[in-house]
This record gives structure tokens, C-alpha cells and sequence, in this order.
């Protein structure tokens, strides 16, 4: 410790820090802080650019530009893309194309390619396109909730357990979201038992995976880790995922969180694009290139191509005349890479 003064000296000492941790206040030593699993040995990546990273688009994008990009998409490894919604296009006209988007595209046998369907409607509409998996959407916050999608949240869960029972005899899975799960735009904090109920209610109802929703990006790795240990408690891990938003620049250090808690499906938008017309001000997704690039990073397959992803997002955003947020997407941009990109 060379020079450093007697004062700090005893504060650097190991022996010290731990005698005054008894002496630490309460609130303080009730923090848990994850557990450090062994990190998941392979990740999948459910790509949501084309839906979430889409949908709050104030100009309409032409619908071959959707579709040129989930094409692009398809080749990169990726084995789940949320391709649209079926949703009131009164309520989100960029996703009024719906049929058009989920019809025209090049669907890999390699890829599923699920829908967002809030109620019966949506489902018919979407089965009728040719969807053959979907997702419903719930939140955690009642002010949410009625923004969101025009009813409570018990309301919603009926409309869900239509939707389920639907598509259970049509045996179509459905993957449910919890939005709201680090915070609320309206409400503000959200408490981990109100995002355990729903997320609880999701899976029994028969949603195979529940995706946790960080809808403002508000969230720290100490609220990830204190609202997955409420959820893991009632919510099987494999049947876990995590949507984080980047709004405070917190995705990565979330996402990494959960990871280490045990969960191993990371929602993420190509290029960074997205956020929720119900939750203004909320940016967009994190963006699958810095998903994808952490996760080679750490020694983790996803089998997706990393440079295939790039190209993806560069499409994108040149057709919405717009730089990427992808950190990774711009630092490779700049400069030659000097790193693998392969896993
Ligand atoms: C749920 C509704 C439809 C209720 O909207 P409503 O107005 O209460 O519905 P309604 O049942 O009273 O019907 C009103 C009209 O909507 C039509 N309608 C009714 N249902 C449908 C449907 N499925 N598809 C197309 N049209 C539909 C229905 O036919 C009728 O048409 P009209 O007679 O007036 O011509 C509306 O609120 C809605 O569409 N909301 C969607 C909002 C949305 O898409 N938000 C973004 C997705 S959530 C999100 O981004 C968060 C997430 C998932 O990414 C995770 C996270 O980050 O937290």
C-alpha cells in the first residue's frame, strides 16, 4: 500500500472491511446480490427490430423495406424474428401492414417468425396470414395496461386466456410479455410481486416463455437482479426472458445481470431501433450487434453472424435515413475490425 495515508489504509484493509460490515445499517446488508451462475453456454436471441424496433416509426416504412429487412435477417442465423403485430392500426398504424409484411416474407424453415396479438381478433387475423407462432402482451402496471392496450390488467389476462386456449387447439405457441418490469412510464417504480403476479399468470395460462419487459430502460442491474429473484421464485428460468430497452444506457450491465442469474433468452432490436408508443420518451431496444458481440465476448454461441447483423442494421438505417445506435455497428464502421466477429 506505499504511501497511501494510515486513514485509508484501514479502509483498504480486508480485515477491517469485513469486521465493519456487521456494523454496516440494515438496510444496506439486505441487499442481495446475484448469485453467479455459470453463464449459459448458448443464448438465443429473439430478434425484434421489425415489430418493436418498427412500430413507433412516426413515417410509414414502405412495406418491402420491412420485408427486404427480416429477409436480411433470416440469413444471419437468427432463429426467432418477431416479424409484426396484429394490433388496431386506429391504435399503430406502422403495423397496419401486417398481412402484407407476414405473407411476403422468405420464411426459412431455420427461423420462427411469432406475431404480437393482443385479443381474439388479432389472433384470427394473424392465423389467417399464415402466422404459426404469436405472442401476447401484458404489463405489470395498471395506468400501463389501459395506455397500452385499452383495458386492466385482469381485463387483459381474460382476453390472453382466449387467445391461449385459440391457439392451443390450432397448436400454435404463444409467448407472453410482461411490460413494465423495471418501471412504469405513468406509475413509476413497479414492485417485483406485481411483475411476479402477471408473469406467473402468463405461464400458467400456457405462455411457454415470459419476456421481461424493462419498457422505459429505467432499470439498474440492482433492480434486474431484485425483480428476478421475485419472478424466478414462481417462473421457471428456462421459461425467462429478458427485453431491455437502453434508455439510460443500462441494457448491457442488465442483460449481463440476468444472465449470470440464469436466464438465457435476450430480446433485441437490430441496429437499436425501437421504442413503444405508449412509452414516450423511452428509447429504443438494445441493439443485437452489442447483444451478439458481449455475448461472443463472454464465450457464448448464439449461432448468429455478427457481420451479417451489421449489414442488416446498415440496411435499415439508411432506408430510414438515420445512424445506428449500435455502439459495436459504429465502432466497425470507423475502423477496420481488428476483432473476430465470428463466435
Ligand atoms: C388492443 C386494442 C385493439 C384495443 O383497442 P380498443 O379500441 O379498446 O378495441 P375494441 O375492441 O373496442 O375495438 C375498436 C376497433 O379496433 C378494432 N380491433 C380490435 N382489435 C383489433 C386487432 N387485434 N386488430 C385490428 N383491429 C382490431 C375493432 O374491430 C374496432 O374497429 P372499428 O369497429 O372501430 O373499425 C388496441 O388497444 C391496440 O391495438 N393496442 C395495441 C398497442 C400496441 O401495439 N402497443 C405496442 C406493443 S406493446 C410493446 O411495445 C411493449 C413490448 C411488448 O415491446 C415489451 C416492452 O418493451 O415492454
Amino acid at each position: 500500500m506505499g504511501n497511501v495515508p494510515n486513514a485509508v489504509k484501514h479502509c483498504l484493509s480486508y480485515e477491517n472491511l469485513m469486521g465493519e460490515s456487521f456494523r454496516l445499517p440494515s438496510s444496506f446488508q439486505e441487499k442481495k446480490w446475484p448469485e453467479v451462475h455459470k453463464f449459459p453456454d448458448f443464448v438465443k436471441i429473439v430478434e425484434v427490430g421489425p415489430r418493436d424496433g418498427l412500430q413507433n416509426e412516426k413515417e410509414m416504412v414502405p412495406t418491402e423495406i420491412k420485408i427486404q429487412l427480416i429477409d436480411m435477417l433470416s440469413q444471419t442465423g437468427l432463429s426467432v424474428i418477431e416479424a409484426t403485430s396484429f394490433v388496431s392500426s386506429k391504435w399503430v398504424v406502422q403495423m397496419a401492414d401486417h398481412n402484407e409484411v407476414l405473407t411476403g416474407i422468405n420464411k426459412s424453415p431455420h427461423v420462427r417468425y411469432p406475431v404480437l396479438t393482443p385479443n381474439i381478433q388479432g389472433f384470427q387475423a394473424a392465423v389467417e396470414a399464415g402466422a404459426a407462432e404469436v405472442a401476447v402482451f401484458g404489463s405489470a402496471s395498471e395506468t400501463f395496461s389501459r395506455k397500452n392496450i385499452n383495458c386492466s390488467v385482469e381485463e387483459s389476462m381474460q382476453r390472453f386466456e382466449q387467445v391461449i386456449c385459440a391457439a392451443r387447439q390450432a397448436c400454435i405457441p404463444v409467448r407472453g410479455y410482461v411490460s413494465c418490469a423495471l418501471g412504469c412510464p405513468y406509475e413509476g417504480q413497479v414492485h417485483p410481486a406485481q411483475v411476479t403476479k402477471v408473469a406467473k399468470r402468463l405461464h400458467e395460462l400456457g405462455c411457454y416463455e415470459v419476456s421481461l419487459g424493462d419498457t422505459t430502460g429505467m432499470g439498474t442491474a440492482g433492480s434486474m437482479a431484485a425483480m428476478l429473484r421475485a419472478v424466478m421464485a414462481e417462473v421457471p428460468i428456462h421459461a425467462l426472458a429478458v427485453h431491455c430497452h437502453d434508455t439510460y444506457g443500462q441494457a448491457l450491465a442488465n442483460i449481463l445481470t440476468a444472465l449470470q442469474m440464469g436466464v438465457s433468452v435476450v430480446d433485441s432490436s437490430v441496429a437499436g431501433l425501437g421504442g413503444c408508443p405508449y412509452a414516450e420518451g423511452a428509447s429504443g431496444n438494445v441493439s443485437t450487434e452489442d447483444v451478439v458481440y458481449m455475448l461472443h465476448g463472454l464465450g457464448i454461441q448464439t449461432g448468429v453472424d455478427l457481420a451479417k447483423v451489421i449489414e442488416a442494421g446498415d440496411f435499415i438505417c439508411r432506408a430510414l435515413k438515420r445512424p445506428t445506435n449500435s455502439k459495436v455497428s459504429q465502432a466497425t464502421s470507423r475502423s477496420q475490425p481488428s476483432f473476430n466477429m465470428c463466435e
